[in-house]
């Protein structure tokens, strides 16, 4: 996909971001390049999503320092998708550890679309990874908690502490989804078959499905991905929320695998890790800057937020955020013309 940065220098990534004013001026520019492209198709595969208003489109930018940034529809709720995904598996990487969850989930991209059954069967059932739909259904397993009720406990309250306030299931959407989701329950039961996935399957797509309907905004998803940024601390209320290890490890898992098949044109074209979901938003994570969330219901065939991928190469280029251009600014001695922005 054309990202609409060609003509936007590639600042260099040093330690710091630009001063504040330039941030903030940045954010509106970026929210204002994109406002008006209409590319891109709404979700409807859960008839509740279709309903969305193709037209509302918010940005938000959250220093690790607490600063933030807001743009366009920034506070309207939406349901967060598979954008929960990254923050569940944070969640249970900190309650069980690196290799147990790196054994059992795996770190691999599928490239196959987020909800393939065909990759759990090419890998002999294993799930390859947190981000694709069979990878959280094992993530979500394991969760701890005997019984459903515990597990979503865990889930809610997680996710509440990186976003910051408690967070709240749209009872539409999770209605809907759960009565469409057979593809998961499949891939559930299919898990089941291997071994896979620990419980009654049925009941970790109803705790996954409700994961999904948890609503969210733009700017809460800066928030919870500056809470990566900020190696596990919500810079907003102060609080820990997962150990800085933890958080190393699903920035290096989003950043194979956050946008699905198309995870090695947005590390290739952005250079962060980041994770969308198919209502329309996306959460990206500038390692010790900050998180930038973005929401723009229409998507490209992949699922990925078009206006979204879009705003954020805009943030990435034009603030220095790309992980991968201060190595190459530093090794040529001095910038190149496109580094010296
Ligand atoms: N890519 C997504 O956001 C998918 C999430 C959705 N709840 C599903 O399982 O299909």
């Amino acid at each position: 996909m054309d990202l609409g940065v060609h003509d936007v220098a590639q600042r260099a990534s040093t330690g710091a971001l630009p001063g504040r004013d330039d941030v903030e001026s940045l954010v509106l520019a970026a929210h204002d390049r994109e406002r008006d492209l209409r590319d891109g198709e709404v979700a409807d595969y859960i008839p509740e999503l279709a309903t969305a208003d193709p037209s509302l489109f918010g940005v938000a930018v959250v220093e690790v320092d607490g600063g933030t940034h807001d743009a366009g529809d920034s506070r309207h709720r939406f349901t967060i998708q598979s954008i929960s995904k990254a923050f569940v598996y944070a969640l249970v990487c900190a309650a069980l550890g690196h290799e147990e969850v790196l054994e059992r989930v795996g770190v691999n991209n599928t490239g196959l679309p987020f909800n393939s059954v065909i990759a759990v069967e090419l890998n002999e059932g294993h799930p390859m990874n947190p981000m694709v739909n069979a990878g959280a259904l094992a993530t979500t397993a394991l969760a701890p908690g005997g019984d459903p009720e515990t597990k979503w406990a865990f889930i809610v309250d997680g996710l509440s502490a990186f976003a910051g306030r408690p967070l709240e299931v749209d009872g539409l959407v999770y209605a809907s989804e759960s009565a469409t989701n057979q593809r998961n329950k499949a891939i559930a039961r299919l898990l089941e078959s291997y071994g896979r996935i620990e419980g009654n399957p049925l009941n970790v797509v109803d705790v996954y499905t409700r994961q999904c309907a948890l609503l969210v905004d733009a700017h809460d998803l800066a928030v919870m991905g500056a809470t990566l940024a900020d190696g596990g601390v919500n810079p907003v209320t102060g609080e820990r929320v997962v150990p800085a290890d933890v958080c190393r490890d699903t920035l290096a898992v989003l950043a194979a695998t956050g946008l699905y098949e198309r995870s090695g044109e947005w590390l290739f074209e952005i250079g962060l890790p980041g994770k969308s979901g198919v209502s329309g938003g996306i959460v990206t994570v500038s390692p010790g800057k900050a998180g930038i969330g973005t929401f723009s219901p229409p998507l490209d065939p992949a699922g990925n937020s078009v206006r979204g991928q879009r705003a954020t190469a805009f943030l990435s280029r034009s603030l220095g955020l790309n992980v991968f251009a201060s190595a190459a600014h530093r090794s040529a001695g001095r910038g190149t013309e496109r580094d010296q922005a």
